[in-house]
C-alpha cells in the first residue's frame, strides 16, 4: 500500500477559509499530504479583517498535541498564529518530544493590520522556539521585529535571513518579498549559502492567506522527502500561481486558489 506523508499545522482559525488552519489544511490536501491541525486560538475574521479572538487555555492545546503524538505520525509541521507566552512554552516542550521538521510562519499581524500575537510575547518566540525551528518564513513587518531594524532592500533582506540563523539559532530563514516594491523575490539563507526565488508581481489584491498558504506548502513537500531549496521551489511557484488564479470573494482581500478550484479543474467535474 502506498504511504502518505503526514503533515500538522498548529495555528489559528480563519471562518472564512482564506487563512489560518483553513488554509492550511487544504494546502496538505491539495498537495497529497494528510493534514492534520491543533486549534490555538479561534480567530472571528473575515476577508476586511479580525473582529473577535478566543485563545484556547495551553492545557487543552497540550492535550490536542499529546492526542496526536500518541496517535499519529508526523512527517513534518508548522506554526502559525500562536498568540503568547503559555501557548508557545506548551508547544515548545511538545516541540522537544517530537522528531520531524519544523517551519514556523512567524505570525504577528494580519494583512488587515490587526495584531495576532501579543507585543510583549515575540520576545519569547525568538528565544524558544525559533532556535527549535528548521525554517523561519517571516514577511517584511516580521523581519524587521526578528532583527530589530528596518527592511528596505533586497540586500536588508539577505543580511536579515544571515542574523535570523547565525544570531536567533534558526535551522533556516526565508524573509519574502511581498510587502517591497518590484519583482516578488524571497531569499532563503540555509546556514552556508543563499538561494533566491522569484516571480513576476501579480496585479491582484487577493492576496488573504500567502503565507499561510506557502508555509504550508513548503511543510507539506518537506513531508514528502523534498530537500529545503527544492521545497521551497516548488512551493513558491504553487503560491504565485494561488495568487494567480485568486478568489474575488469577500468585501476586502480576497482569498488564494488552490489548483481543485481553478475554472479548467473545476469544469472537468460537473
Ligand atoms: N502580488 C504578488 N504577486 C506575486 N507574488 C506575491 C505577491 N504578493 C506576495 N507574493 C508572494 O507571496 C508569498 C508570501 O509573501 P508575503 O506577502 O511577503 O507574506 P505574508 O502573506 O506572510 O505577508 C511570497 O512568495 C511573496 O513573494
Ligand atoms: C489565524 C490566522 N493566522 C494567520 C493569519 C495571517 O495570514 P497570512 O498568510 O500572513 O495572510 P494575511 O492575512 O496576512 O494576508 C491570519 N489572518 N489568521
Amino acid at each position: 500500500m502506498r504511504q502518505v506523508s503526514c503533515t500538522l499545522t498548529i495555528a489559528g482559525t480563519d471562518p472564512s477559509g482564506g487563512a489560518g488552519i483553513q488554509a492550511d489544511l487544504k494546502t496538505f490536501q491539495e498537495l497529497k499530504s494528510y493534514g492534520m491541525s491543533v486549534v490555538t486560538s479561534v480567530v472571528s475574521q473575515n476577508t476586511t479583517g479580525v473582529k473577535d479572538v478566543h485563545h484556547l487555555p495551553e492545557n487543552f492545546i497540550m492535550s490536542q498535541l499529546k492526542a496526536i503524538s500518541e496517535d499519529m505520525p508526523v512527517q513534518a509541521l508548522k506554526t502559525g498564529m500562536i498568540a503568547n507566552k503559555k501557548m508557545m512554552k506548551v508547544i515548545s516542550e511538545w516541540l522537544d518530544e517530537v522528531d520531524a521538521p519544523y517551519v514556523m510562519d512567524p505570525v504577528m499581524v494580519a494583512q488587515s493590520g490587526d495584531p495576532l500575537i501579543e507585543k510583549e510575547d515575540q520576545r519569547y518566540l525568538k528565544k524558544y522556539l525559533v532556535p527549535k525551528t528548521a525554517l523561519v518564513t517571516p514577511n517584511i513587518p516580521e523581519t524587521e521585529v526578528l532583527v530589530g531594524g528596518i527592511i528596505e532592500t533586497e540586500a536588508d533582506m539577505r543580511e536579515a535571513a544571515e542574523v535570523i540563523v547565525k544570531d536567533l539559532g534558526a535551522g533556516a530563514a526565508l524573509v519574502k518579498g511581498g510587502h517591497l516594491n518590484g519583482r516578488a523575490v524571497d531569499f532563503l539563507y540555509d546556514g552556508q549559502r543563499f538561494h533566491e526565488f522569484e516571480s513576476e508581481r501579480i496585479d491582484s489584491s487577493n492576496t488573504h492567506g500567502t503565507g499561510c498558504t506557502y508555509s504550508a506548502a513548503i511543510t507539506a513537500y518537506l513531508s514528502q522527502g523534498h530537500a529545503l531549496p527544492q521545497a521551497v521551489k516548488e512551493a513558491k511557484h504553487f503560491v504565485t500561481e494561488a495568487i494567480r488564479h485568486s478568489f474575488d470573494l469577500g468585501k476586502g482581500s480576497g482569498p488564494t486558489n488552490h489548483f481543485a478550484l481553478r475554472e479548467e479543474v473545476f469544469n472537468q467535474w460537473l
